[in-house]
C-alpha cells in the first residue's frame, strides 16, 4: 500500500496536470458505455410499445430523438478515448524520463564500492528494468481500477433491482480468478527477482558483442560465436523456466475461468426463463443480458487492474530498495572547510584498507606524508595498492583503520565535494567523454566558464595543444565514434586531453595514475621536464612504473602488498640498495 502511494506521489510529481487529464478521462469513460447502454434499453421498450399501438407516428419520433443520443454519446466515447490515450502515452512518457532523473540521482550519491558489489548490481538492474514504466503502469492500474468500480456499482444496482443473486452470482464467479492472478504474479516475480544475476550474465554478453569497445578483440580472437552461444544458453535455460511457469499458470487459469463460465451461462439461463414466462419485459431482456455482460467486462477489468497493481507493487518494491540505498561514507553534519592553502599537508596515519568484496587487505599500516608544494612518487609493482591509496585519498572509499588527515583535520571531517574540488586526478582507466575537446578539458573545472584562457594554459601544460591545433575545429572538435562527424584520437593523444583536464582544476594536489603511460618518450619527457613549473605551489602524488620520471619527485615511496617498504629521494633510494634500487637498475638495463 505504501509502494502505491509513493508510486503515485511520483507520478504526481512528474505531471500533475496530465495525472488530473487522465484520472478525469478514465472516469467518464467508464460512465458513458452505461449511459449508451441505458438509451438502448429506452429505444428497444419503445419499440416494443411501438409494436402493440397503431398511430407510430410520434414514437417513431421519440425513438429517432433517442437514436440520436445514442450516436452522441457513442460519438463522444471515441473521442474521450482517443484524447484518454494521448493523455496517458504524454504521462507515462513524463513519468519514465522523471524517474530516470531519479535513478541517475541515486546512481551517482551511492558509493563506488556499490558498483562492485554483485548485490548490489542486482538491486541496480533491477531497478533499472523496473523504474521507468510501473509507477506510470500503477497510475493506469489504479484509475482503472476506480473507474471499474464506478461502473459496477452502477451495474450492481440495476441487477440487484432485477434480482440481488445475479450479482451475487457475478461477484462470486469471480473470486478464483482473482486469487489465481494474485498468486501468480507472486510466482513469477519471485522467479524473476532469483534470475536477475542470470539475467545480467546474458546482458553482459549483449554488452560485449554489442559494444564498441571490446569489438577489437570479439574480432580478433575471434570470440562473436562463442558469446552468442553463450548468450544464447542462458537465454534458452531462461525462456525454459519461465516457460514451464506460464503453462502451469495457463492451466490454472482455464479451470479458473470454466467455473466462471459455468455460473455466467446458468444467468443467462436464468434471464431468458424470466422473459420467456413474463416476468421481464423485452427492453429489460436487453438492458441485462447487457449489463451482465458489461457487470463481467468491468469485473474482468477490476481483477486485472487488481492483480497488475499487486504486481507493479511487488515489482516497485525494486525500485525503491534501490533508492533506500545509503552510502556508507556518511558526510558530516557540520563540514569543516578545507584548508587553503594547506599548511602542514596531507598525511596518512596507520592506515589500512580492505575491499568490501576482498578476503586480503589491500592497504596495511600505511604512514605517508605530502607537503604543500610536493612532489611525491609512490612505486611498485602491479597490484602493490599504489591506486587504492589514491581512492583512500579521494574519500571514494573510507579507511579501515587508521586515519587521511589535511592539516591534521580527518578527511571525513570535510565535504566529499569540497575535498575532491581540491584534488585533481587523472586514473589509469580516465574516462574518454564522446564530446568536443573544449568539454573534454572544461569538464576538469565545470565552475570555469566554457571559453576560458585556462584551458589553453592547461592544453599547453599536457602537451594537447598540438593535437588540438591538428583537429579540423581545433576545441570544437567532437571526440570519438560514437557520434558523427567525430574524429576519433590516439591513446596518447586522449591521455593528453586528460591531463589537461587534470590541469585545469584549480586543485593544491595533482594526482597522476600512470599519466603518461600511453604517450611517446618525447612527449612524457616534455610533461615531466616542466613538471615542477607546472605545479608551482602546488602538491603532486605521481604513480609511474617508468622509474625515470620518478627521479625528479622529492620523494618516493615504494609499495611492495600494500605496505610501504621505502621511502627517500632518489639518491637515498639508490644508496640503500634495496627494492627501487633493484627495480631501476632492471629498467636502466633493459632500456640500455
Ligand atoms: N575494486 C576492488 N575490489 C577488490 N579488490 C580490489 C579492487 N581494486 C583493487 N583491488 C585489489 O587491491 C589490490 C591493490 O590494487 P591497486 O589497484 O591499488 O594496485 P596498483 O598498485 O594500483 O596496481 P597497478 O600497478 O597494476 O595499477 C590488488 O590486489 C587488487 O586485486
Amino acid at each position: 500500500m505504501l509502494n502505491i502511494k509513493r508510486a503515485i506521489v511520483l507520478v504526481w510529481q512528474s505531471a500533475s496536470g496530465w495525472t488530473v487529464i487522465h484520472v478525469i478521462l478514465t472516469t467518464i469513460q467508464s460512465i458513458l458505455p452505461l449511459a449508451l447502454l441505458y438509451i438502448i434499453k429506452l429505444i428497444v421498450d419503445n419499440i416494443a410499445i411501438s409494436l402493440k399501438i397503431a398511430d407510430k407516428t410520434q414514437i417513431f419520433d421519440h425513438i429517432l430523438f433517442l437514436l440520436f443520443n445514442a450516436g452522441l454519446v457513442m460519438l463522444l466515447i471515441n473521442f474521450n478515448a482517443v484524447i484518454s490515450e494521448l493523455a496517458s502515452t504524454t504521462l507515462s512518457e513524463r513519468v519514465t524520463d522523471h524517474l530516470q532523473v531519479i535513478l541517475f540521482k541515486k546512481a551517482i550519491e551511492i558509493d563506488l564500492e556499490s558498483y562492485e558489489s554483485p548485490l548490489h548490481q542486482d538491486i541496480l538492474e533491477r531497478a533499472k528494468w523496473e523504474a521507468p514504466h510501473r509507477p506510470s503502469r500503477m497510475l493506469n492500474n489504479l484509475t482503472s481500477a476506480i473507474a471499474s468500480s464506478i461502473s459496477l456499482l452502477a451495474i450492481a444496482g440495476l441487477l440487484i433491482s432485477l434480482h440481488w443473486g445475479l450479482l451475487g452470482v457475478l461477484l462470486f464467479a469471480s473470486i478464483p480468478t482473482m486469487a489465481i492472478r494474485i498468486r501468480q504474479s507472486k510466482v513469477l516475480y519471485k522467479w524473476h527477482r532469483h534470475q536477475t544475476e542470470v539475467e545480467r550474465k546474458a546482458n553482459y554478453y549483449g554488452h560485449l558483442l554489442l559494444g564498441n569497445h571490446p569489438a577489437k578483440e570479439i574480432r580478433l580472437f575471434n570470440l562473436g560465436n562463442l558469446f552468442i552461444e553463450r548468450f544464447y544458453n542462458i537465454r534458452q535455460q531462461l525462456f525454459q523456466q519461465k516457460l514451464a511457469i506460464t503453462k502451469r499458470q495457463a492451466s490454472t487459469r482455464l479451470l479458473a475461468q470454466g467455473c466462471t463460465g459455468i455460473a455466467i451461462l446458468a444467468t443467462y439461463g436464468f434471464i431468458i426463463h424470466q422473459t420467456i414466462y413474463g416476468k421481464f419485459q423485452l427492453g429489460d431482456l436487453v438492458l441485462y443480458s447487457q449489463t451482465f455482460q458489461r457487470g463481467q467486462g468491468a469485473l474482468k477489468d477490476l481483477i486485472s487492474n487488481l492483480a497488475g497493481l499487486h504486481e507493479n507493487n511487488l515489482f516497485l518494491a525494486d525500485l525503491f530498495e534501490f533508492l533506500a540505498l545509503k552510502p556508507n561514507l556518511i558526510e558530516s553534519a557540520h563540514p569543516k572547510l578545507v584548508p587553503r592553502p594547506m599548511q602542514q599537508g596531507i598525511e596518512f596515519k596507520n592506515v589500512s584498507f580492505r575491499y568490501q568484496n576482498s578476503p586480503r587487505q589491500a592497504i596495511k599500516q600505511v604512514n605517508l606524508t605530502i607537503a604543500p608544494g610536493e612532489i611525491i612518487a609512490l612505486v611498485g609493482e602491479n597490484g602493490s595498492g599504489k591506486t587504492t591509496l589514491v581512492k583512500l585519498l579521494c574519500c571514494l572509499y573510507d579507511v579501515t583503520q587508521g586515519s587521511i588527515t589535511i592539516d591534521g583535520i580527518n578527511l571525513r571531517q570535510f565535504s566529499t565535494t569540497d575535498l575532491r574540488r581540491q584534488i585533481g586526478v587523472i586514473f589509469q582507466d580516465y574516462t574518454r567523454y564522446q564530446l568536443t575537446v573544449a568539454d573534454n578539458i572544461w569538464l576538469g573545472n565545470i565552475d570555469l566558464p566554457l571559453t576560458s584562457e585556462k584551458f589553453t594554459q592547461a592544453a599547453r601544460q599536457s602537451g594537447a595543444d598540438a593535437v588540438i591545433q591538428s583537429l579540423p575545429q581545433g576545441y570544437e572538435t567532437l571526440l570519438g565514434t560514437w557520434f558523427k562527424g567525430g574524429e576519433e584520437l590516439s591513446g596518447g593523444q586522449w591521455q593528453k586531453i586528460a591531463l589537461a583536464r587534470a590541469f585545469l582544476r584549480d586543485a593544491q594536489l595533482v594526482v597522476l595514475d600512470e599519466p603518461t603511460s600511453a604517450m611517446d618518450a618525447k612527449a612524457e619527457a616534455e610533461v615531466f621536464e616542466k613538471f615542477r613549473d607546472l605545479m608551482r605551489d602546488r602538491s603532486a602524488l605521481l604513480i609511474t612504473h617508468r622509474l625515470s620520471t620518478v627521479k625528479m619527485a622529492d620523494r618516493i615511496y615504494v609499495i611492495h602488498q600494500g605496505e610501504i617498504v621505502e621511502n627517500g629521494t632518489h639518491d637515498q633510494l639508490m644508496a640503500l640498495q634495496g627494492t627501487y634500487a633493484h627495480l631501476f637498475e632492471t629498467q636502466a638495463r633493459n632500456y640500455q
